[in-house]
């Protein structure tokens, strides 16, 4: 039996008991590249498995937090307190120069942004980056592991190739899959440690049993290995996929409200009592880093046209003029111009309890608002700062000091619950309340409410 401490997991030449024992002894060192909002759980989540996790990040800022054994990454309940006992332990390092994280590891985990540009095509300028440098310390026996999500086909074809190119390896001498990250921002260890199977598809059949044998240990619901790292791809795009044009199914049945003359609201939750059914919720807009993005991973790098996906990208883009639109309506009906209104959005950032304005709904109903000549007003007790909106700034308990003639819920924050919708006013006549996300009840009040879904209830 060999006594060599066994450095590999791929192509090992030790029994499974063996290379798990290796693992989680900490005798194979993991390299984890990007430490952000999901890099830094991840990292975190197999240095508590195997003790011996380098991270690398390009951001000094960030390499220095956490070497000091804080944490950037705020809202992820227990993830403070585990990068500090991680780094006391020293079962987590880290560095700024990912060559050298790749030079000391065997398994390279590749977590960093693959952004859309403006033009809406993936950028994977940051991807060919990470794996150049982790070609540069590629050795027999490694094993590299994509967890950001990519366009379909980028790991066998991109990854792959650029492996081959930058290292003096050969396909069959190292392992490359693809195991998505099926996490969201303010529950990341849960999700990591496993709230979902994990998704794991390799370039082959070993780069799939290596990496099945590693997610074994670190998800406790589980691993789905797939037929290859392209299915692997597609599940996760297609995961957002689906949410993507389900919300635009809702937010398309919503613009029908006025005319069909009927809470859509009730009619989606009521279809929705037969599991054949699950009709999301309409809303002022589609936010974040994910969902609006993902579509573009399938929609530009492929010839097939794809009508749906690019209409529900439309309907669910069109949601911020809909809901200034709302807006207009009630003014035109008061002959209140809009360049004479006084606009207050409550929730700028894309979803409650997350700290993330990409692509939130308020940037746009803002500008346009603001564009029409309307003083626009936000409130969010998630952002100390807000310069990135069309508007003033407001504290939560300033919104009594003034008078407004609309307010529209953009993300109902659980901070909202508390408003005195008796006290927030207008000069003179009803306030006009657009409530985005059908989360108010102001029965009790006089404003006047226009719920998005759900018509003047
Ligand atoms: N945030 C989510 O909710 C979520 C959920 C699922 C999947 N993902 C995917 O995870 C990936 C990362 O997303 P995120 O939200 O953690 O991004 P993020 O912007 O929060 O963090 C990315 C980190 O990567 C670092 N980085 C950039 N270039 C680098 C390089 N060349 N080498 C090393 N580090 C580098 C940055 O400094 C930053 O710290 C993306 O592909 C995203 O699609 C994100
Ligand atoms: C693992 C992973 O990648 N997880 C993703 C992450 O996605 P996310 O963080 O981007 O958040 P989402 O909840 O998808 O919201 C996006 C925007 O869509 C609006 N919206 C939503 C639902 C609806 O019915 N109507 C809407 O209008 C909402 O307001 C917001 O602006 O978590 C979701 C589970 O929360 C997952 O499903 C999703 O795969």
């Amino acid at each position: 039996m060999s006594t060599k401490l066994i450095d590999r997991i791929y192509d090992s030449d030790h029994d499974e008991a063996a290379q798990r024992d290796a693992l989680t002894n900490g005798e194979i060192p993991v390299a984890v590249y990007g430490l952000g909002k999901m890099g830094l759980p991840l990292a975190s989540v197999y240095a508590e498995t195997t003790g011996n996790v380098i991270g690398a990040d390009i951001d000094p800022e960030v390499v220095e937090t956490i070497s000091n054994g804080s944490c950037h990454v705020k809202r992820e309940p227990g993830l403070e307190t585990l990068v500090s006992d991680l780094v006391a332990d020293d079962a987590l390092t880290v560095t700024t120069e990912p060559r050298d994280a790749a030079a000391q590891a065997s398994v390279h985990v590749v977590i960093v942004p693959t952004p859309i540009t403006d033009d809406h095509e993936p950028d994977l300028a940051i991807l060919d980056a990470v794996v150049e440098d982790i070609a540069t310390g590629l050795s027999a026996g490694d094993l590299v592991v994509i967890e950001c999500t990519v366009p379909p086909q980028t790991t066998e074809q991109r990854v792959g190739a650029a492996l081959k190119a930058n290292s003096a390896l050969e396909h069959g001498e190292f392992g490359l899959a693809f195991c998505p990250e099926r996490t969201s921002s303010g529950r990341a260890l849960e999700d990591i440690r496993g709230a979902y199977p994990k998704v794991v598809g390799g370039i082959d059949d070993e780069s799939t049993r290596a990496a099945t044998l590693i997610y074994e240990e670190i998800n406790a619901e589980g691993v789905l290995p797939v037929s290859d790292a392209t299915t692997a791809e597609a599940v996760k795009v297609f995961e957002g996929l689906y949410r993507d044009v389900n919300i635009g199914l809702a937010n398309e049945l919503a613009t029908l409200t006025d005319e069909l003359g009927i809470d859509v609201n009730e009619a989606i939750e009521v279809a929705n009592t037969q599991p054949f059914c699950n009709i999301h919720d309409p809303g002022p807009g589609v936010g974040g880093h994910c969902i609006p993005f993902y579509p573009y991973f399938v929609i530009k790098p492929f010839e097939t046209e794809t009508p749906l996906l690019e209409t529900a990208r439309a309907v669910n883009d069109s949601m911020p003029q809909f809901t200034v639109n709302k807006l207009r309506e009630e003014f035109d009906a008061e002959r209140l111009a809009f360049e004479d209104a006084s606009v207050l959005l409550l929730g700028l950032t894309y979803r409650p309890g997350v700290e993330e304005i990409r692509a939130s709904p308020a940037l746009d109903i803002a500008s346009i608002s603001s564009d029409l000549g309307a003083d626009v007003y936000g409130v969010d007790p998630m952002l100390d700062e807000t310069d990135a909106f069309d508007l003033t700034r407001l504290d939560h308990s300033e919104i009594y000091d003034r008078s407004f003639d609309a307010v529209v819920m953009v993300t109902h924050h659980d901070d909202f619950d508390t408003i005195r919708w008796d006290d927030v006013s207008r000069s003179d006549g009803q306030l006009v309340v657009i409530d985005g996300r059908d989360t108010l009840d102001l029965s009790d009040t006089d404003h006047r409410v226009y719920t998005i879904g759900g018509g003047y209830v």
